[in-house]
Order: C-alpha cells, then structure tokens, then sequence
C-alpha cells in the first residue's frame, strides 16, 4: 500500500520545500513574467502579467483530447473535471475539519499539473492555505503558489474588510445613534421594525467574500477555479443572503423615506451637512452582487458544488442536509468526497477494528441515504502523515480526483 510518507521519501523534495528542478524553473518562467514570489494585487493583474503561452497550447492540446473520449471508452470522474478549457468553478465544502482545504488544495494542485491555469480561493474566514501548501499566501491578494506544472494562485479574501463593507452597506441597522435619535423623533418603534430585518445577525456570521472572489474571476487567465468554503452553516446563509436582500430592501427604502425625512428635518435645525453615503443604495449594490454569486452557484454548466465529508454518522448526517439544502437553492452537486478512510489492511489493532467497523457504518448510511445514495463517491484514505506542501496535495489529488 502506497503511503504519504514512502511516497515522500522516496520520490519527492522534502515534503515543506516546493518542488523546484531546472526543468519546473524553465517551465515557470515560461508562464510567468515576474518572480514567482511576486504578491499580485487584484487591480495588478491582467491578462498580459500572466503569460500563458507554449505550454499553455501544449496541455490545450492534451486537454482536447480527453474531452473527446468516443462512447465507448469510460470518461473517469477527473476526465471530466479537466476536460474543456472553458472556465470551471468547483466550490468544495462540508463540516468543519472534514479536510475541505485538504480536498480544494489537492484538485487545484491536480488541476495546474493538468495544465489548467488554477486559482484556489479560501472564503473560510479561517483560512488554512497556507497552512496547506506550507507556503505563506496571506494578504487578500493573488499569491503564486511554488511547485504545481502550470500557474497555481491562492487567494485568501480577507474577511474584515469584507464584514467591514457589509456592516457598513447596513448601518442604519441596530446602531444606537440610530436608535437614540428616532426614539428622540418618537420613531422608535421604526428601528423595531429594521431590528426584525436581523441585519445585525447577518453581521455576525461571516462575511460574504465569494463575490469579491468572483471579481477576481473576471481576469480570464484563470480556466479552473477552486473555492474551499467556509463550514456548511456558513455557505448556506451566503446561498440565502440574495433572497435575504431582496425581502430586506423594500422594506429598508420605505423605512429610509420616513428616516429621511426626519433626520433632514433635524439637520436643518443644527445645519448639518448629509455626506453620509445611501444605505439603502449601498445594500442594492451588495444584493446585485450576491445575486451573481447565486447565478454562478446555480450554473450546471460552468458550476459544481463538492461535499466533503469524513466516514462519521455525525458528518454524514450533515452532509446530507447540506445536500438537501443546496438541492432546495438549485444548485448543482454530482459529486461527494469521503476523506479520511481507513487504508485496508489485513493485520487490524483492536482500535483499528473498531474503527473500521463505524466507517463501515458511516458509509453504509451514505449507500442508503436518500440525498447522498444519488452522489458520485470518491474515497480519500485516511494518510499517515499531516498533508502540507505540494508534493503530499499532489499524492492526495492523484488518489481523489481520479
Ligand atoms: N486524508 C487525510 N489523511 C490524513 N490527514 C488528513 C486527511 N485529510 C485532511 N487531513 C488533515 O486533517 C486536518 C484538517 O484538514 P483541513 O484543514 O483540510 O480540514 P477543513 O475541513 O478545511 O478544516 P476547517 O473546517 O477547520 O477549515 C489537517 O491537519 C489535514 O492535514
């Protein structure tokens, strides 16, 4: 049985090093005309700072003729995931510590080495790229990442200033200025009402992000594009944030013709300037662009959603809600990776056997589950040493995206 650690020491770097030969620096140098530790901010990058030429057409080449497999010959899963230079996005997602990073990290890794320009995005506000690439790729900006055949850049939004848009496109929500001074107008009861609204709950939960990530995508170097999202509870609120908006904005425009209307009655009084900018417009602008997201969540063509889960009844448990979930938001789910099986072996410990036997149950529940039974599974096994850096992402990926 092939291991991540044989496999390391055997054949690869050791396993933090980024795997740099003479052959991956001439082919890096190829695609990219700055140096490879260059941190690119969104408004930097164009087209032209990313070259993508002689080995681009190559594995075009090779990717064209994957996606011509006559009906007789069987299209594996990542046959289908590679084939076709159009844009893809695959946005991976599950409960929290299932190994989505693990998962997304691995398909963008597999996707660069299959000649795609990839770029992996992290809208988890805990980011973990980093961590997984054992490569520093903080900062909100489009960070190459050292290693992968063709360009591979992380990106991890930065949440804050994300949160910090949100909250403020929806301050008229909740603030005590705001408060104290329509209970001074004797329109208290209005800021109940906005109070009914739970923008301040939204503000709470993390931020939207994806969006930003999808400006980003408007620079058409990128022909795969891979999301590792935040935990379920999170995605999901993000998939009902349009609708959220919508409900929320007609009522906000008439709340703010009332709000209007007595607060420029007061700033008349003290001759106050009103330079503040228009909530009610900044909240339209924020819907429009969730509404976007939404489209691209909803896209069977370009879009796929991947459920990561582990062999536990809890995990599964989740899974399948959150399958029914992004069934009810229409938005496409073929596939369903369960990570950290156990390897077989015919010489179990006690433990292991134990073990064994609740994955066994796990998976059996999967079979029989009415909205995970329909899903394409792909095993990951469980591995014997922490998946950091790109020579273990590419182990685990080879084993995955098959
Ligand atoms: N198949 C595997 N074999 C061994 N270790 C694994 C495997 N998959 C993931 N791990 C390890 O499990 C830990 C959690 O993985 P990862 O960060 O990918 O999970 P996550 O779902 O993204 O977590 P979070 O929800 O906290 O973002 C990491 O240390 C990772 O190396």
């Amino acid at each position: 049985m092939a291991t991540l650690s044989s496999s390391l020491l055997s054949s690869s770097p050791p396993l933090c090093k980024p795997r740099v030969s003479p052959t991956t620096l001439v082919s890096r140098t190829d695609f990219i005309s700055f140096s490879p530790r260059t941190t690119l901010s969104s408004s930097t990058i164009s087209p032209s700072t990313l070259s993508l030429p002689v080995k681009q057409n190559r594995r075009r080449n090779s990717l064209q003729v994957k996606s011509v497999a006559s009906p007789t010959e069987t299209v594996s899963e990542f046959d289908e995931m590679v084939s076709g230079t159009k844009r893809k996005y695959y946005m991976l997602g599950g409960k929290g510590g299932v190994g989505k990073t693990s998962c997304a990290a691995s398909l963008a890794v597999r996707f660069a080495n299959n000649g795609h320009p990839t770029l992996v995005v992290s809208t988890d506000p805990a980011h973990s790229l980093s961590d997984s690439f054992a490569q520093d790729l903080t900062g909100g900006m489009l960070v190459p990442v050292e290693g992968p055949d063709s360009p591979l850049f992380a990106l991890e939004i930065n949440p804050e200033k994300a949160r910090e848009e949100f909250r403020s496109a929806s301050q008229m929500n909740g603030g005590t200025e705001v408060k104290d001074f329509m209970d001074g107008m004797g329109l208290g009861m209005l800021v109940e009402q906005l109070g009914e609204l739970k923008l301040g709950e939204l503000l709470d939960t993390p931020p939207p992000g994806l969006d930003e990530a999808i400006a980003i995508s408007k620079y058409n170097m990128f022909t795969r594009i891979v999301f590792d999202t935040a935990p379920t509870g999170h995605t999901l609120r993000l998939l009902s944030l349009p609708d959220f908006l919508d409900a929320s904005i007609g009522k906000i425009l008439k709340l703010r013709q009332k709000i209007t209307s007595a607060t420029s009655a007061i700033k008349s009084v003290f001759g106050k300037e009103d330079n503040q900018p228009d909530a009610a417009e900044k909240l339209e602008r924020l819907r429009e662009r969730m509404v976007k997201v939404r489209e691209l969540f909803r896209d069977t063509e370009s879009t796929e959603f991947v459920i990561v889960t582990i062999p536990t009844v809890m995990a599964v448990s989740e899974s399948s809600r959150l399958s029914a979930s992004l069934k009810k938001e229409s938005v496409p789910v073929k596939r369903l990776v369960v990570n950290q099986i156990l390897p077989p072996s015919s010489s179990d410990c006690k433990f292991c056997s134990i073990k064994r036997k609740d994955q066994m149950r796990a998976l059996d529940m999967i079979r029989e589950d009415s909205e995970l039974s329909g899903l394409t599974l792909m095993e990951a096994p469980l591995v014997d040493m922490e998946i950091r850096g790109v020579p273990a992402l590419r182990f685990l990926g080879d084993i995955i995206w098959k």
